[in-house]
């Protein structure tokens, strides 16, 4: 830790699906700028620990400090929390009945209350950014799925949040598409944005990650640089999972 104070802090964070125990007391801090690649097998409670990040999920135990603020308490407005905390799913989850435009602009006019054009603009800049200017105008239908995900983080970016939670967003995508939507992230991490990232691609992470951690059946096993990480996991089972995907 470099002493900067941490933007997000998570504490002994505990999600219980019924009996069932999916986080198991998590504890992180997360340095504005930083970007945590979150790793581990299928199961192991990553897509579970970034909804709880978001609100999405009731949690049994624990505390999240958005700049030293808690989220765990009945008067948090995880609304506005969102405009803070933006997350892209796996599922993209544009609405088809709008148009690419219409699908950005809509959380910040209805919810930010934003000047129409001054958000037009800036998401027509997101969109070049991301080379879609040109489709500003068309259905998600009209676009390829490397395409709707590319959409789907302007559309969380357009609403300025300080931190970024990507989960398994190129999962459902071809091969050929994959490498599009993860330039993108690549290209926010060089512009210091904050962000957790749950991926399977080990490259990716060992690309733009500053830290990794290694999840396995609701806790954090492992936790180090990304460089550390990848060239000497210092747990058995996360170089048993690294074999494993062949990394
Ligand atoms: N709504 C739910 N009800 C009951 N159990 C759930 C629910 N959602 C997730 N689980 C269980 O919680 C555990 C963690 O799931 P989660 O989706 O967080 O894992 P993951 O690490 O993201 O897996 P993957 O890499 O396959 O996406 C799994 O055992 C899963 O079956």
């Amino acid at each position: 830790m470099s002493g900067q104070i941490p933007i997000l802090k998570v504490k002994g964070l505990t999600k219980k699906y019924g009996e069932k125990i999916v986080l198991n007391g998590i504890d992180l801090e997360v340095e504005k700028g930083k970007v945590i690649a979150i790793l581990g097998p299928s199961g192991c409670g990553k897509s579970t620990f970034l909804r709880c990040l978001n609100g999405l999920e009731e949690v049994q135990g624990g505390d999240i400090l958005l700049d030293n603020e808690s989220l765990i308490n009945k008067s948090t407005k995880w609304r506005e929390v969102r405009q803070r905390i933006g997350m892209v799913f796996q599922s993209y989850d544009l609405f088809p009945n709008l148009t690419v435009m219409e699908n950005i602009l809509l959380s910040p006019l209805k919810v930010q209350k934003r000047n129409r054009s001054e958000v037009e603009a800036q998401a027509l800049e997101l969109l070049e950014r991301v080379g879609l200017a040109d489709r500003a105008n068309d259905y998600p239908r009209q676009l390829s799925g490397g395409q709707k995900q590319r959409i789907a983080i302007v559309r969380a970016l357009c609403i300025n949040p300080e931190i970024m939670l990507f989960d398994e967003v190129t999962a459902s995508l071809d091969p050929e598409m994959v490498r599009e939507v993860l330039d993108v992230i690549a290209q926010l991490a060089e512009q210091g944005m904050t962000m957790l990232i749950v991926t399977h691609e080990m490259n990716f992470a060992k690309l733009v990650a500053d830290e990794v951690i290694f999840m396995d059946k609701g806790n954090i096993h492992e936790q180090a640089p990304a460089e550390q990480f990848f060239t000497n996991p210092q747990t058995e089972r996360a170089q048993q999972f690294l074999n494993i995907l062949q990394f």
